[in-house]
């Protein structure tokens, strides 16, 4: 074992870290009266003024245009709008590197870490997604290819999850022939410390399986751990949680969300590609269970993150969210002094590493 590891025990959980950004600037507000064709007004009609007879302080198009110009950061997506020559009101999302390059061999180091201390010969062990459960993933590979692991059952979150493992030479399984599950690795968006609870989801991209399996898998695992570099480790949630939602009466739901965290949160359809807008531009993303996808960007620390599971869960057409809540019984947390265990305080210590 690694000499970075250290005794899993509640006192190992350190202090809060810094927060993420505030984003800098509102959304515009799905609200009640705005029906689809004042929406079509943000991505259809790009003329610079509201001609609604109805329109209000917070008409969509009218605050869209106050932002024009400005940037906001929701989690890991940096948004930015302009006014193109021709008039035409352009937004474009992008997604920070967000793994410093000189954390990699770090976060390798805590992928390792986990495999070695985890995952037991004749395991059914549930892939995660990401950069830090791909290099976890290669690992097992190697283990399996010196003998030190054997006969071991790999449950992939996503058809990602499932290329890596394929690559790498772990076998596959189906979570439908391994409903059960011995233990589970993934990647997270943010991890809160104490509780374990995390985002999963933002990076979503159009066609690829929702989190509805992911969440489905690491639940089903007698132990799970994250694997994340430092900053995703934080005091408290904040930034975007990816709500899946039914494709029918879906700027409903959206304004029913949009209504429930009002000042807290802002509510955004999230683009396969392209130009995005609150609408989701004019291709919204759509999973490959054919759900539409909103980014609840939390502009103020999430206080209680299972209260705001439960009320999206409540909302109809809700179909999940990427809080995973009570899941985590540990996070690999790689930062440039090495790799930190960090345990949950919800769930059963394990008394030592080997
Ligand atoms: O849903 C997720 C983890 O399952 C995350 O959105 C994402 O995959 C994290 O990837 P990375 O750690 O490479 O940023």
């Amino acid at each position: 074992m690694a000499s970075a590891q250290q005794t899993l025990s509640f006192s190992s959980i350190g202090p809060p870290v810094t927060p993420l950004l505030l984003p800098q600037a509102r959304s515009p507000r799905f609200r009640a009266d705005n029906s689809v064709s004042s929406y079509a007004s943000v991505s259809g009609n790009r003329s610079r003024t509201c001609q609604r007879s109805s329109c209000k302080p917070h008409c969509p198009f009218s605050s869209f245009l106050r932002r024009e110009g400005e940037e906001s950061r929701g989690g890991t997506r940096r948004i930015s709008t302009s006014l193109s020559p021709s008039g035409k009101l352009r937004t474009t999302i992008s997604t920070p590197l967000r793994v410093q390059a000189s954390l990699k061999p770090q976060l390798e180091e805590a992928a390792k870490q986990v495999v070695d201390y985890f995952v037991r010969s004749g395991m059914a062990v549930g892939l995660g997604t990401g950069l830090a459960s791909s290099m976890a993933i290669r690992y097992m590979g190697e283990k399996l290819k010196d003998g030190s692991l054997r006969e071991i059952v790999g449950v992939p979150m996503t058809s990602m999850s499932a290329v890596e493992a394929a690559k790498a030479g772990v076998p596959l399984a189906t979570f439908q022939d391994y409903p059960q599950l011995d233990f589970a690795f993934d990647d997270a968006d943010a991890v809160q410390e104490g509780t374990l609870f995390a985002i999963v989801g933002r990076k979503g991209v159009a066609g690829r399986e929702s989190i509805l399996k992911e969440k489905a898998i690491a639940k089903a695992a007698k132990q799970m751990v994250f694997i994340i570099e430092e900053s995703k480790f934080v005091g408290q949630l904040k930034g975007a949680v990816p709500v899946l939602i039914e494709q029918e009466d879906w700027l409903d739901v959206a304004e029913e969300i949009d209504d429930l965290f009002l000042g807290d949160a802002e509510v955004w359809r999230r683009p396969s590609h392209g130009e995005a807008g609150p609408m989701g531009g004019d291709f919204p993303l759509v999973t490959a269970e054919g759900h539409f996808v909103l980014d609840v960007i939390f502009t103020t620390p999430i206080a209680n993150a299972v209260e705001v599971a439960q009320s999206l869960e409540a909302i109809s057409g809700v179909v999940t969210h990427g809080l995973v809540l009570d899941t985590a019984y540990a996070a690999a947390v790689a930062s440039s002094t090495g790799v930190k265990i960090r345990t949950s305080l919800f769930k059963s210590a394990f008394t030592s590493m080997e």
